[in-house]
């Protein structure tokens, strides 16, 4: 078929700005992928950006993802701004890495009572202790925490000292709970330092603003603990307002923001797989010490529609995700909505055909709290599941915690981690995450819990 094209002038200027109109289009996509693509390059590779414009270090340790999310935006703002940029988790820093670069920008949150993240163990035992040569080395360090903790940005805090104490002239900005202002600060400073090297005027961006969430409809709500004696937990599926669902992997987290609380994100692990065609979430309604209820559980389990639209931000929750153990056995410990996390983990194993895995999983009854009891049984019974254990606090025999069940299989979880297992743990922090560190030191001893955690082999997601 031959399509002649007969071109007039009102013809050609109407297809003129037609044609002009679609490649800006494209262009504008093109960039879009570029700059996603070597923000993502730029992480353990060699420096991206322009070949003679100085390389600065960008380095992040981070628990929940935040840090992470903060310095990826700022990697690419950079490398956009025209620099050379090398990104890097700080597990994966060395000295003579740090030595090679003029500067270094530095995102380290602080978790537990003033800990680093999980991934940072390594850094802070075999780095921090040691006094690396960095006279004439210039670091900026946002450090994010909650001043709520004792210990407020402690982490950060300490790495700044660090970098000081090793002769480089460093910056520090604490942050309170995402604080804006103090995240606008960052930016400018970001700038600053890349009109310094570059020389340019200072370009339009909006990078550190919040990304606005894709609109996803609540599609369903299901109760799955009814008769408890604890706060109800619903299972929560969403679908995408318009288009296709987006990809995320098994261990990342969705953000969102409830009308009554609009200014204070809040953070739920996904506990399905993006084959399963929608975004599940457990959400446990929750009372606070008032009697009052919980703004956004309180939201998300009464207050929304079925049918109705709230915006959803995907976060990558590295720190969560398989990563480098997608090919070990994986110990899944957990209690309550703590379930999301190991869920996503196992249904991703079972569409790659891995049986290797073991849940430990803790709730209160097995008369009311048997969460997921049927899709968990049937996993075990096809042989999905290697090994369950389940643990009831509220049972005739006395309280058993996934703690107790840890240390009456102390033999099995020794043999599971001389098999290279790895072992991810979700759920609340203060009972059971921290009961599951002491019974793991106990059976494995202290050590072998460092070695794992510093290794990547133990990743805690606890709230
Ligand atoms: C379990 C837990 C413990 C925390 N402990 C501290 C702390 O001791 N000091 C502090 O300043 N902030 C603390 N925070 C607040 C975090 O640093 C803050 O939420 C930060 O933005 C998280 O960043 P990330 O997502 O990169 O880990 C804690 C947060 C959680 C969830």
């Amino acid at each position: 078929m031959t399509v002649e094209w007969i071109l007039t002038p009102g013809r050609l200027s109407g297809a003129a700005a037609l044609l002009g109109g679609y490649a800006a289009m494209c262009l504008a996509v093109a960039a879009k992928v570029r700059r996603r693509r070597r923000a993502e390059e730029a992480e353990n590779a060699e420096p991206q950006g322009r070949a003679q414009a100085p390389a600065v270090l960008v380095v992040y340790a981070s628990q929940t993802g935040q840090a992470e999310a903060l310095a990826r935006a700022t990697a690419r703002m950079l490398v956009d701004g025209g620099l050379q940029v090398r990104l890097l988790p700080v597990d994966k820093l060395t000295p003579a890495v740090l030595q090679q670069h003029v500067h270094s920008l530095w995102l380290l949150s602080t978790t537990g009572e003033g800990d680093a993240p999980d991934h940072a163990l390594g850094f802070v035992q075999q780095l921090l202790p040691k006094q690396t040569g960095l006279a004439g080395h210039k670091s900026l360090v946002l450090a994010l925490g909650d001043h709520e903790y004792e210990q407020f940005c402690a982490f950060g805090v300490a790495v700044h000292a660090w970098l000081q104490a090793c002769g480089a002239h460093s910056e520090l900005i604490c942050v309170d709970n995402m604080n804006p202002q103090s995240l606008q600060a960052w930016q400018a400073q970001v700038e600053r330092l890349r009109q310094d090297l570059r020389g340019a005027a200072a370009q339009e961006s909006d990078w550190l603003q919040t990304p606005v969430g894709q609109p996803f409809v609540l599609s369903r709500r299901h109760l799955l603990n009814p008769g408890s004696e604890g706060g109800p937990l619903y299972l929560l599926e969403w679908t995408p307002q318009a288009g296709e669902l987006p990809q995320w992997q098994s261990g990342d987290l969705v953000s969102l923001c409830v009308p009554a609380a609009a200014d204070r994100p809040r953070d739920y692990s996904i506990a399905s797989v993006t084959a399963e065609g929608c975004l599940q979430l457990l959400v446990r309604q929750s009372t606070r010490e008032d009697g009052s209820p919980g703004l956004a559980s309180d939201w998300l389990c009464r207050g929304m529609e079925i049918g109705t639209a709230l915006p959803l931000t995907l976060r990558a929750h590295s720190s969560f995700r398989l990563g480098d153990n997608a090919e070990r056995p994986l110990m899944l410990i957990g209690n309550g909505s703590g379930l999301a996390g190991l869920l996503s983990h196992i249904k991703a194993r079972v569409q790659q055909g891995r049986s290797d895995q073991w849940l430990v999983f803790g709730e209160r009854n097995p008369q009311h709290d048997a969460l997921c009891a049927d899709k968990l049984q049937a996993w075990r019974q096809q042989g999905q599941l290697e090994r369950l254990d389940l643990a009831w606090s509220r049972q005739a025999q006395g309280p058993r915690y996934v703690q107790d069940l840890l240390r009456s299989h102390a033999d099995e979880v020794k043999r599971w981690v001389e098999r290279g297992a790895a072992i991810y743990v979700c759920g609340s922090r203060s009972g059971m995450g921290q009961g599951v560190h002491l019974a793991l030191q106990a059976i494995l001893g202290p050590a072998m819990v460092e070695e794992l955690l510093a290794a990547g082999r133990y990743r805690r997601d606890v709230y």
